[in-house]
């Protein structure tokens, strides 16, 4: 269930009058999703996502919902806010922001191969690129300025083995982001947590040799400027491992990474330190997962993600540290 707040037919037809979106043909909820209530909207014009934010306040959307439209008109396929009759991008519905975003095609593939892969690895990389003349700042807020402030509120919580592992990780994290390595390392705006449920996938056009058609990427709530690296190892974790064991899937993995770099290849900085970035993006997901978990927010998170599965991929990452970028 994820349709916190109800939109009646005498709602939308207000809401609506401040489109240009045509008539209203189907409206219904979207029942996956546990941040936000979200509608699929068709109209004569074409179809269409209605999000609520439950919990982003008008002053935090602006960020998002620009570089989606950035990126959008660069050709990145992703939802692309629709303008209001007064040009902006989000209005107030039951005193809460809301949007309306052009629908991708597709639907999600959880259990992906190298091609899929591929296609996020190149979608990645062009990403990036498009976001370099994107002028909005904002860091991403799931770094270390908050892993220090979180850690510990979560370490109590946590065994004696674990503890040392998020102390530790912690220590070698704020040593990696003071180093001349570190400043060198080229970023930008970075979704920052595009796991394989925020990427949609179409069936390939007949005629063409893809096997694959990404319909695009969603859910930037959590995007703000990075390290494009981090994006990498945020991705790469979760797309190319076996969910079971967190190792690395060697064919999936060489995958995404080549594809990337055909559209912008690795510098010699990204290149020495790919394991400390893919520590950093597993570190990032335990800790907030640790904290959902031990510290949950009222009427947040339905079904708290495993933390552990975080915890293995990071022992994972630190055991094999000083593997090369393309291997396993
Ligand atoms: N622009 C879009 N185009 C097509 N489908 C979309 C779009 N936005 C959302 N969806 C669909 O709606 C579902 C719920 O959206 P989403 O996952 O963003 O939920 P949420 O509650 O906003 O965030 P979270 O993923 O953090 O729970 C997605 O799984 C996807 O199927
Ligand atoms: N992708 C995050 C959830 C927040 O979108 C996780 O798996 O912990």
């Amino acid at each position: 269930m994820a349709v916190f707040t109800v939109v009646n037919e005498t709602d939308l037809a207000q809401w609506m009058r401040h489109y240009d979106l045509g008539e209203v043909v189907d409206f219904r909820g979207i029942s996956s999703g546990i941040e936000n209530s979200n509608y699929f909207l068709t109209t004569t014009r074409g179809a269409f996502v209605l999000t609520i934010f439950e919990k982003l306040t008008a002053e935090q959307l602006p960020f998002y919902l620009d570089l989606m439209r950035h990126l959008a008109s660069h050709s990145v396929p992703v939802p692309d806010p629709v303008p209001r009759d007064d040009g902006a991008l989000f209005g107030i519905l039951h005193g809460k922001p809301a949007t309306i975003v052009t629908k991708l095609d597709g639907k999600a593939e959880l259990a992906p191969g190298p091609e899929h892969c591929g296609e996020v690895g190149q979608m990645l990389a062009r990403l990036h690129l498009a976001g370099r003349d994107f002028k909005s700042h904002q860091p991403n807020l799931r770094s270390l300025a908050w892993w220090k402030e979180t850690v510990p509120r979560i370490v109590p919580f946590v065994d004696g083995a674990q503890r040392e592992l998020i102390v530790g990780e912690l220590a070698h994290q704020e040593a990696f982001f003071e180093s001349a390595d570190y400043a060198a390392l080229p970023g930008g705006p970075c979704h920052c947590d595009l796991f394989r449920d925020n990427v949609l996938f179409a069936p390939a056009a007949p005629g063409t040799n893809h096997q694959v058609r990404l319909g695009g990427f969603f859910d930037f709530y959590f995007a703000g400027c990075d390290k494009w690296l981090f994006d990498v190892a945020v991705t790469a974790n979760d797309w190319c491992v076996d969910l079971a064991t967190g190792r690395f899937d060697g064919a999936r993995l060489t995958a995404l990474l080549r594809a990337y770099q055909t559209v912008r290849p690795f510098t010699p900085e990204e290149n020495r330190h790919w394991r400390d970035m893919l520590r950093a993006g597993a570190y990032r997901f335990w800790v907030s997962r640790l904290y959902d978990y031990y510290l949950p927010r009222a009427a947040a998170m339905l079904q708290p993600h495993d933390p552990t599965h975080f915890e293995r991929i990071l022992r994972e990452r630190v055991m094999h540290a000083d593997a090369s970028p393309l291997c396993n």
